[in-house]
């Protein structure tokens, strides 16, 4: 828990003020049963009124005193929770954000979310009620204690027998109740991470009928986390009771024996009983309290460990230490020189030995089957990974010796599935480089030949997206991504299956208006149609290169090539090309 509780240091001085006045509230309420007794001894059984207006009216302003300390601890304690829970957040998002992908392997999203909301809530709440009772309970616990032995140690040596028997039941409830919230926490995420499929897969669902399935697997999941919640409620709730019963049968005890004190004149007085009694009645509203605290450090410490995790975790794409302030990416050439790759915690090497050089404004198609290692090619360039084996380099520098921004910031990626942010459809195309201009952001639309279909749109540029994009056809959404990719004017730019979605005649007009003399553009096509437009092949198969060439070339060298654009265009076509 330390690293979490290490967020507190900002606001030592906010919980100090909030630490004080929930100590004067203690004093405040420690001293009432003492005026009360006096009320009694020096007031109702002397028959003195002036005694009982007077007790009485100390009793009234320690009250106040109570009540003013209260509301302002209250506005501390909210105060340091929020700006604590808030740091958390903050903080594990940006652990978040410098992610790997081999991370996210390691976190899957569903309890990425728990650990950053519920869990930092859990910690908020164990803040805010640290500040408002948690020192005021097992102070006011100590506290009553000493003042019944101060008040008449022969009745409150009872108190002194059952006080130790409940601190160990308390401990053993902490500990049984971590396991227990842990468990809860896992549950939920579970259940986030069904709710998640189901809201992204929505349309899937509903196309293939899937609902009562996927109801069925909901219910599993909230059904898992009710039970596991409940077992750990039923465990949390025998507390108090047990608590309530111990201590009113310690009441019972004190009024008895104080009975046979008073009886047999043994110099107990009856303000002494009461006073006794009182103390003991608030240690065990103490007592419920201190279950209810026990509980949340359970609870708390079960969440402060899953977000601990997270802040610990080592990304292992990081920049090298001391980088070159001045290196820049001038151009567009790339180059694999023995690159073998396979993805963390996989044995299988996806990609072997490749090579190949890319010159500065080239156009190059990359083709091969379904799983043949393209996508996981083209993660390596901007760093999405690392390669196993070899080097990438961009602007003839080698990709890990550049900075994380540099390099990126001279990549257009236009990943497989088009990915949408809500906001308008210029917002979507200026988050590739939020200072373009107006003329830029309309230009790069024009090049992605998304201009015309966006004009014809009730309010244009200013066109509301629905989440991820949800108002837009495929071809569509794919014709903005690649809008936002140039408006970034990349040195090289990459395009993973990002045409599929267009007619030819769309896509031609798009791959014609790409930038040739600054950009390189790398795309991944399952078309040969695509490829031919393309000024060099690459002919991937089974994370190998088979071929290198133009599509002349290829159609004379490679049969595999031959096989497809016969598969695509008919014999008879290949055989005329
Ligand atoms: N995150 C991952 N972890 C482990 N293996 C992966 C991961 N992503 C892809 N793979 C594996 O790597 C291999 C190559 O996948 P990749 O997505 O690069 O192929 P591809 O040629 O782009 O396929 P497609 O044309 O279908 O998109 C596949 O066998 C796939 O199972």
């Amino acid at each position: 828990m330390k690293k979490v509780l290490s967020y507190l240091k900002p606001y030592y001085l906010p919980m100090t003020v909030a630490l004080a006045l929930m100590l004067v509230e203690l004093v405040v309420e420690l001293m009432q049963p003492l005026f009360i007794a006096k009320v009694i001894n020096e007031g109702i059984m002397t028959k003195d009124l002036d005694a009982v207006m007077l007790w009485g009216a100390v009793m009234l302003g320690l009250t106040a005193i109570g009540f003013v300390s209260g509301i302002i601890n209250s506005y501390f304690a909210a105060y340091v929770s929020q700006h604590y829970g808030f740091d958390l957040r903050k903080s594990l998002f940006a652990k978040i954000q410098s992610f790997s992908f081999a991370n996210f392997n390691q976190f899957p999203t569903a309890t990425l979310i728990t650990r950053v909301t519920s869990d930092v809530t859990t910690m908020q709440n164990l803040m805010f009620m640290g500040m408002r009772i948690m020192l005021r309970a097992p102070l006011m616990l100590i506290g009553g204690l000493v003042m019944s032995l101060f008040v008449n140690m022969k009745l409150a040596f009872i108190l002194v027998i059952v006080s130790p028997i409940l601190f160990f039941f308390l401990v053993w409830l902490m500990r049984t109740g971590f396991r227990h919230f842990h468990a809860v926490q896992e549950r939920l995420d579970h259940a986030n991470s069904v709710l998640r499929e189901n809201l992204l897969g929505m349309r899937l669902i509903k196309s293939f009928v899937r609902d009562k399935h996927e109801e069925g697997r909901f219910l599993d999941s909230n059904q898992q986390l009710m039970d596991r919640t409940v077992k750990a409620l039923r465990l949390v709730e025998t507390a108090v009771p047990t608590l309530t019963f111990v201590m009113n049968a310690s009441i019972l005890l004190i009024l008895w024996f104080g009975h046979e004190q008073i009886v047999g004149q043994a110099g107990t007085n009856v303000g002494d009983v009461v006073a006794i009694v009182n103390y003991t009645a608030r240690m065990t509203g103490a007592l419920s309290m201190i279950s209810m605290i026990v509980t949340n450090i359970s609870r708390a410490r079960a969440s402060a460990l899953r977000i601990e995790e997270v802040l610990n975790a080592e990304a292992d794409i990081v920049e090298k230490e001391q980088l070159d302030p001045n290196q820049l990416v001038a151009t567009g050439s790339v180059v694999f020189e023995g690159v073998s790759f396979h993805y963390p915690d996989h044995a299988v090497a996806v990609l072997e030995n490749l090579n190949f050089e890319i010159k500065q404004g080239e156009r190059v198609a990359f083709l091969g089957a379904t799983g043949s290692g393209k996508t996981s090619m083209f993660q390596l360039i901007p760093r999405l990974y690392d390669v196993s084996e070899g080097r990438v380099l961009v602007d003839g520098q080698d990709v890990r010796d550049l900075s994380l921004d540099r390099l990126r910031g001279a990549i257009g990626y236009v990943p497989q599935e088009a990915l949408l942010f809500s906001g308008t459809i210029a917002d979507n195309i200026r988050w590739g480089r939020t200072q373009a201009s107006d003329e830029e952001v309309v230009d790069a639309a024009k090049r992605a030949q998304i201009h015309d279909t966006i004009m014809k749109l009730p309010k244009q540029y200013d066109t509301i997206i629905g989440q991820k994009g949800v108002n837009l056809s495929g071809g569509q959404k794919q014709r903005l991504s690649i809008a936002r990719a140039l408006v970034r004017q990349p040195k090289v730019l990459l395009l993973d299956d990002s045409t599929s979605a267009l007619d030819v005649k769309t896509e031609g007009r798009l791959l014609r208006s790409l930038p040739t003399d600054t950009c390189t553009t790398l795309l991944i096509t399952q078309k040969i149609s695509t490829a031919m437009r393309a000024d060099r092949v690459v002919l991937l198969d089974d994370g190998k290169l088979l071929g290198i060439g133009t599509h002349d070339e290829l159609m004379k060298q490679s049969e595999l090539y031959r096989r497809i654009a016969e598969s695509q265009f008919g014999e008879e076509a290949v055989s005329l090309v």
